[in-house]
């Protein structure tokens, strides 16, 4: 047996099997949560022209002035100002030619009706927002990859897009293995367990644009999973998740090697989730999950949903760690990167007691995940470690 191979080169060869889906162009809300497949050019310019950055007066030279019309949004003031005169101005509308600076509405004083006066000197230049200061027409706004979130679907909009070209949504399919697992976990008997990680993985995708299939538990059953397989075998990802290690009933590598898939590497230098495998049938890329519902989860995280950014084009498929100091002393490291559930309070991390790699309580408890390197030293408490961050505000 071939010894497990160091996670950044299992990622990097799964990243390198996946080619993105074709593209397609959607409204800008749709393009929400997917990538660009494109970079993002400006349209227009923005703003447009100098605008006031608050309500009050627009005004020219020093005061007294003179109030000589309006500036609203939607409606600039047709003229120009000379020095001694001044519009009322809204937020947003365009600074009439002629005038320099903005008078406050709290420190404008209005004598006989439009003749204004300043307790406050104003500034000039200041509190307009001068044409072009957010971006220029043909300016490179977003690298292809990028993936749109609110603030840029707004972007997106104000540099006067309607549609973007993003990448098709892929199908994935989430099968779950084992004679054990039950679909009913009100009434599991002695010798079944509730089935966790179809619906686990599946809730994963749901960050992403993807059109998820998914199967009642497989039984350990060499035919029954590979017909099964089989059945799903036009989809852009197949997701397996047990039977990935070496037992008897470890189904899923003698499925694949009957279904005639190629092996591109099984087991990772990682913990948890040494038995990961990656396989490729046709164009159909395969993982298998270990079993083990932590190391589904854990796997799916570095493994799974990178390989779907890669299918929907994201320019930056892994998710990154930061740097938080840690609030307990750390053992060395062994021969696996390790993965440790942790909670996030205070600035700080700290692992939890139950670190098993079915204990899905303590799972459900983490905010983060603690990378400690293979054959890491011991790390004292305050040290900062690399973490990533688990999506627990949301779904997924
Ligand atoms: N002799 C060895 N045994 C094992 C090794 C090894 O290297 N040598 N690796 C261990 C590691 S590490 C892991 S991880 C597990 C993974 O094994 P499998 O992928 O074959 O998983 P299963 O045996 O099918 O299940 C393991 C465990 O998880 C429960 N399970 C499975 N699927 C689900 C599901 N969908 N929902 C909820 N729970 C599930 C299952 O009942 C088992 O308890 O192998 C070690 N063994
Ligand atoms: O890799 Mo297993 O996931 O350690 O329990």
């Amino acid at each position: 047996m071939k010894p497990p191979i160091p996670l950044h080169e299992a990622q990097a060869r799964l990243l390198d099997l996946v080619q993105p889906t074709a593209t397609e162009t959607v409204s800008c809300e749709d393009a929400l949560g997917r990538y660009l497949a494109a970079p993002l050019i400006a349209k227009r310019t923005q703003p447009a022209a100098d605008l006031s950055a608050m309500d009050g007066f627009a005004v020219s030279g020093e005061g007294s002035w003179r109030v000589i019309g309006e500036s609203r949004c939607g409606v600039p003031f047709g003229g120009s100002v000379s020095a001694g005169e001044a519009t009322r101005i809204s937020t947003g509308a365009h600074v009439p030619k002629g005038a320099e600076a903005i008078v406050l509405v709290e420190d404008a004083k209005l004598a006989s009706g439009n003749q204004l006066t300043a307790t406050e000197e104003p500034i000039s230049g200041r509190h307009i927002r001068r044409a072009g200061s957010d971006f220029e027409t043909g300016a490179h706004l977003l690298e292809t990859g990028t993936r749109i979130t609110a603030a840029r679907l707004a972007l997106t909009r104000m540099a006067g897009h309607s549609s973007l070209t993003v990448h098709t949504a892929p199908e994935v399919a989430i099968l779950e293995c084992g004679d054990e697992l039950s679909t009913m976990p009100h009434m599991c008997n002695i010798d079944q367990i509730p089935a966790t990680n179809g619906a686990m993985l599946s809730a994963m995708t749901l960050t992403e644009k993807v059109v998820v299939q998914t199967s009642p538990p497989i039984p350990d059953n060499l035919d029954a999973l590979a017909a099964t397989i089989e059945t799903y075998s036009g989809t852009n990802l197949l997701i397996i998740s047990g039977g990935a290690s070496v037992g008897d009933h470890d189904l899923v590598r003698p499925a694949l090697h009957r279904l005639g898939a190629k092996i591109d590497f099984w087991r990772v230098a990682m913990k948890p989730g040494k038995p990961l495998m990656v396989a490729t049938r046709g164009k159909q890329i395969i993982l298998g999950l270990p079993g083990n519902p932590v190391s589904s989860y854990v796997t799916g995280f570095l493994f799974m949903l990178p390989a779907l950014r890669r299918l929907l084009g994201a320019k930056e498929c892994i998710p990154n760690p930061i740097s938080l100091p840690c609030y307990e002393d750390l053992p060395a490291g062994g021969p696996r990167r390790t993965f440790m559930r942790a909670t996030f309070g205070e600035g700080q991390v700290t692992p939890i007691a139950q670190q098993g790699s079915g204990a899905l309580g303590a799972l459900a408890q983490a905010d983060v995940l603690i990378e400690r390197p293979e054959h890491c030293g011991v790390t004292k408490s305050g040290a900062h470690v690399p973490v990533y961050i688990l999506p627990t505000s949301g779904v997924a």
